[in-house]
């Protein structure tokens, strides 16, 4: 006889089991990957992307930039300063998360921030992400460096029950972010003004008591730090959705207008989004793009875009400003870019990835427009970047004879 509490005792008949999969991620050609679920039950498709950022996966998962993308974070520790009700990016709560679900190394722990409010399971819960976590992101990322981002279906059931086959004909039909407008999924159903300002310690957001400019923002998923440094630089801003017409947006009368980042093909959501930003530069109104606002400013003026190998997603993108020669460290989330060989010659290159070579920012000679690839507003130096808000609004002070403010970064 032996004293040992046997396996039924303790645990029940399937304690020497393997544990079950209660998530899966599988891939386009079939490769599946298990692991422990969190977040939303159920199932969803998109293309599996890698997001080297150490902090900010709250403001990462409520980008609208990432619908239609299914996000995994190199950094191991997702998940560990819980969530707030502050760090949300998505203007728009009417639609869903833009990201259909994220893939971590760790099991989340309990969070430890003075900010946090609730866990991250029930917040992915609420807003419908599904997660998948004890995966080998080390691996996956270096697939994805190798093979380009594959397409994929991310599942969880706590039963462990899935119709693999199912799922992986799913991951496998789905026809790419290439062609795929989803700025229409993500934007504002009506315009309204915004006049928050940034986020101050022991005070939270502020609101704005005066401004300068009025600003047209054409939100094809645009991100609400966006909005609260536009206001911060004196913009009386107004939001429109990302199916404005050109006429819709000049009849604000604006000094300027701002085209935002969002989800998807730009040269698909060019196809209604062209021809408004080609009627407002027509009209002359100073103008700045960032990302999916940065692409479709550059087909506007006669270029075109191309889907990239693996993209950029991250805090950590050093950009060399040509003008200047300095390098920036930027946020970027993005998978297509500019093709600056296709750039006419009245357009010139202002910024490039120092990782790909790739274009990161464009100016038209002698006219008051410019956009850049990357996110100044949540670069990690912030004094960095923010100064491209202050050009957009030393723009607009032109127009009026007005001297121009000290850039700063
Ligand atoms: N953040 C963005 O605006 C992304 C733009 C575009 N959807 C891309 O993937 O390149």
């Amino acid at each position: 006889m032996t004293d040992v509490t046997t396996a039924d005792d303790a645990w029940g008949e399937d304690a020497w089991a393997e544990p079950k999969a209660t998530a899966l991620l599988i891939l386009a050609d079939g490769t599946t990957i298990e692991g422990r679920g969190i977040g939303a039950i159920g199932h969803a498709v998109g293309e599996v992307c890698f997001n080297t950022a150490m902090t900010g996966y709250q403001e990462i998962l409520t980008d609208p930039s990432y619908a239609g993308q299914i996000i995994t974070f190199t950094f191991p520790h997702i998940g560990n300063v819980g969530t707030n009700d502050e760090d949300i990016e998505t203007v728009n709560m009417a639609s869903a998360s833009g990201v259909r679900g994220c893939v971590l190394k760790t099991d989340i722990t309990s969070p430890s921030n003075y900010r946090a409010l609730r866990g991250f399971d029930l917040w992915l819960k609420a807003r419908g992400i599904i997660g998948i976590t004890g995966v080998d992101t080390r691996a996956l990322t270096a697939l994805i460096r190798e093979k380009g981002m594959p397409n994929a279906v991310i599942a969880h059931a706590p039963d462990g029950v899935f119709d693999r086959a199912a799922l992986g004909a799913e991951a496998s039909a789905w026809p790419g972010l290439v062609g795929m407008d989803l700025a229409k999924d993500v934007t504002t159903g009506q315009s309204f003004r915004w006049d928050e300002t940034p986020w101050v310690w022991k005070e939270g957001f502020g609101r704005q008591d005066a401004s300068t400019f009025k600003v047209v923002a054409v939100d094809y998923g645009i991100k609400r730090n966006i909005l609260r440094l536009l206001t911060e630089a004196g913009c009386e801003v107004t939001v429109l959705p990302a199916t404005a017409t050109g006429e819709d947006i000049l009849a604000h009368k604006p000094d300027g207008v701002f085209l935002s980042n969002g989800p998807g093909d730009p040269a698909a959501t060019g196809e209604y989004a062209v021809p408004a930003i080609k009627d407002v530069i027509a009209a002359d109104v100073p103008l700045f793009g960032i990302c999916l606002g940065h692409q479709m400013l550059g087909i506007a003026l006669g270029g075109d875009t191309k889907k990239m190998h693996q993209g950029h997603h991250g805090a950590n993108h050093p950009v060399k400003d040509m003008t200047t020669g300095k390098v920036e460290i930027t946020s970027m989330n993005h998978g297509f870019a500019v093709d600056s060989a296709s750039l006419p010659a009245s357009v010139e290159e202002t910024h490039v990835s120092l990782f790909d070579g790739s274009n990161c920012g464009l100016r038209v000679k002698d006219k008051p427009i410019f956009s850049v690839q990357y996110h100044p507003e949540a670069s990690p130096g912030p004094q960095d970047s923010h100064y491209l808000f202050t050009r957009f609004v030393n723009l607009m002070r032109a127009r009026k004879g007005e001297a121009p403010l000290p850039e700063q970064g």
